[in-house]
């Protein structure tokens, strides 16, 4: 379990993370987001004992992260730099770090085909592609089969197969009980991979909930109605949001599709289509974190 009190980093002047307190738990992924800027990376620093908070502090399973004696055993953390050294091999790179951390030999396979690297394994990290290292780097993270993971921004670079494998190997570590925190500034992302979010934007939270509630928050699903007498439909729900997409269709909010169906058929008004639509999660995003975005481009 990781948590997160009153965490606050200042640089100068500029405050970059404020007050935010938060708890991942164990045996779900829980989605970081934030726009660019937002202050992700440097809370995950302060998580992982790599920046000092300037008030405030975290805990891993209830100490900070250095004091925990064998702290890769207890946290895999993968951050944006690469730290692996060009001419050695995946192999040698993973045994180093094993030896020099206390943790089995054995654990290095082990660790090499859960990042589909067995076949590279005895190339030089130099030869890597982008996405080729990002394994690496989560082979590492998983080295010492920590019971809390930390990843920063493990897709980028990433080609579909490779997002598809963060995707799946994230919610298996979630399924096999451990905490899992994973940064990200794509919603549409976190939206396929986590159970739980925690939202920040400059520096400050958002939100600390579920993607369902998250949806609800911001308004809704809408409902799609298509129907020839669309004034007619409008006079019967006076209280419902309408916009008019077409001249015969509608977007409603308020009432949900079985309530607009039955009031539609209570009155005898065709309906040529009703259909539920989950608001966009992007859009949920935006609008949360709007105040929040640094730069923000003009309307056309
Ligand atoms: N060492 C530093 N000195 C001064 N400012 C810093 C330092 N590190 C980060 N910042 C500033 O803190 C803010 C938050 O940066 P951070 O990297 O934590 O954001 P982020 O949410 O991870 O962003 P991104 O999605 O772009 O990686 C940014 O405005 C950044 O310029």
């Amino acid at each position: 379990m990781i948590r997160a009190e009153n965490l606050t980093k200042r640089y100068g002047d500029t405050t970059v993370v404020q007050d935010l307190s938060f708890t991942v738990h164990p045996g779900a992924v829980t989605g970081f987001l934030g726009p660019n800027g937002a202050g992700k990376s440097t809370t995950l620093r302060m998580i992982l004992g790599l920046d000092a908070p300037t008030r405030g502090h975290a805990t891993v399973d209830g100490r900070p992260y250095a004091r925990h004696t064998a702290p890769l055993t207890r946290v895999g953390a993968l951050l944006e730099a690469r730290s692996t050294h060009p001419g050695r091999s995946a192999r040698h790179h993973l045994t180093a770090l094993a030896l020099t951390h206390g943790i089995p030999r054995s654990r290095v396979d082990r660790v090499l085909a859960l990042a589909g690297l067995t076949q590279v394994a005895d190339k030089r990290v130099k030869g890597f592609s982008l996405g080729m290292g990002q394994r690496l780097g989560i082979a590492a993270a998983l080295l010492g089969d920590p019971a809390t993971v930390v990843l920063d921004e493990p897709v980028n670079g990433l080609d579909p197969e490779g997002v598809l494998w963060i995707r799946t190997l994230l919610k298996s570590l979630a399924a096999e009980g451990r905490t899992v925190l994973v940064s990200s500034h794509l919603m549409s992302e976190m939206a396929l991979t986590a159970d739980h979010l925690i939202v920040i934007g400059k520096g400050r939270l958002l939100a600390d909930t579920t993607v369902d509630a998250l949806v609800r928050a911001s308004g809704g699903a809408a409902v799609k109605v298509v129907t020839p007498e669309p004034d007619r439909l409008r006079d019967l729900l006076p209280g419902a949001g309408i916009t008019v997409e077409a001249p015969d269709t509608l977007l409603v909010t308020g009432p949900d599709a079985p309530e607009i169906g039955r009031t539609a058929a209570a009155h005898g008004l065709p309906l040529h289509e009703l259909t539920p639509q989950a608001a966009s999660l992007e859009q949920a995003f935006m609008a949360l974190t709007h105040d929040s975005v640094e730069y923000q481009g003009a309307p056309a």
